[in-house]
């Protein structure tokens, strides 16, 4: 069993903190957040750049000694398993390796983008998340890995549980220009992967967030039925729905947070590239390309949609068509 699956079912209460945003964080998203950077620090030449959505502020107030020293034990623990890295931790030791290459990205030169845990909520609650690592070269994402470790290889016939017999853990993976890749997390080879091929909204399904707070579900289901979709939502965390999209497990994507939420590069970075190079398209609610080079957070027009070149047209009209239905209710009252 992996790690992050052990921290997963042992997770208690003192683990769990909540951000000043009011969003849970764990031990195993600063724990994650420190082996993916110390990975990379090891791999990556020359100057480390680094967007994350963690950083040590929290872990730095009093009152937080249990959690840091609960984080330490986590990642020695991981680094003596795993046996590549000869080396331990202090307290200190993690609240600075938390901060490793901190920086805000920008339209110039190379940056990780890095979301440790992504779907907080859904680890918590054993269910779908992934980790979520991107490359943006001049503003541009041009690399992007995606794992999750709840995600059955194949294919999600029931998004929360697994079917029948089927491998559990999928690591998706794309380069520009290069395409998108499946693989399982233990290292079975690559198979390319392609969004579907569905033409026809009334056969087609769609992913949106298993939080309602992270997605206005009423708006998200006057979009599907101005489009004839006939499947009920399939609700995932996380950026395990981009993956699900790219290999055709679903045909549409839809995200709409609730107003006054600024979306963060970590993510989409990773999901949106992998769509991309399935075939798909990933753009705002008013058909823009997603723009990564404006610093940590997505500068947008509210609303994240993807979808197969085909459907995008049909998609596109339709999210408009029911923001202004529901912008002229919201007028009325
Ligand atoms: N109030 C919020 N509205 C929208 N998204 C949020 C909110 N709070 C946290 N998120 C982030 O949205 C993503 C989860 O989306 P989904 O609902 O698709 O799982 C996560 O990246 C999560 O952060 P985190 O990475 O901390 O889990
Ligand atoms: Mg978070
Ligand atoms: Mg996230
Ligand atoms: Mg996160």
């Amino acid at each position: 069993m992996g790690e992050e699956e052990t921290v997963q079912q042992n997770i208690v209460h003192s683990g769990i903190q909540s951000k000043a945003d009011k969003s849970p964080v764990t031990v195993a998203d600063y724990g994650s957040q420190i082996l993916v950077s110390l990975a990379l620090m090891m791999e990556v030449s020359g100057p480390f750049s680094l967007v994350a959505e963690e950083d040590s502020e929290e872990l730095r107030k009093d009152g937080a000694e249990e959690i840091l020293e609960e984080i330490t034990d986590l990642v020695n623990e991981t680094l003596v398993d795993d046996g590549s890295y000869s080396m331990s931790f202090s307290k200190e030791g993690i609240l600075s390796a938390i901060d490793n290459g901190k920086s805000e990205g920008g339209p110039t030169g190379q940056h990780w983008v890095l979301d440790p845990i992504d779907g907080t909520k859904g680890f918590v609650r054993g269910d779908q998340y992934a980790i979520a690592l991107a490359l943006l070269d001049e503003g541009k994402v041009v690399l992007g890995v995606l794992a999750c470790p709840n995600l059955p290889l194949s294919s999600i016939s029931n998004p929360n549980g697994s079917s029948s017999g089927d491998r559990i853990g999928a690591l998706f993976s794309a380069t520009i220009g290069c395409g998108a890749e499946v693989e399982s997390l233990d290292g079975s080879p690559p198979q390319k992967i392609s969004v579907c091929s569905i033409d026809n909204p009334v056969n087609a399904s769609f992913f949106e967030s298993y939080e309602s707070a992270h997605s206005m579900h009423d708006l998200t289901s006057s979009i599907a039925e101005k489009l004839g979709v006939q499947a009920p939502p399939v609700r995932i965390d996380s950026q395990a729905k981009y993956g699900a999209l790219a290999r055709g497990d679903g045909a549409i994507y839809l995200r709409f947070p609730h107003k006054g939420y600024r979306e963060k590069i970590w993510d989409h970075a990773a999901g949106s590239i992998v769509v991309t190079e399935a075939g798909g398209i990933v753009t705002d609610a008013a058909g823009n390309n997603l723009d990564f080079s404006q610093g940590r957070f997505l500068d947008l027009d509210t609303g994240i949609i993807a979808t197969n070149t085909q459907l995008m047209p049909s998609l596109l009209k339709a999210v408009q068509d029911a923001i202004k239905e529901k912008n002229h209710a919201a007028s009325l009252l």
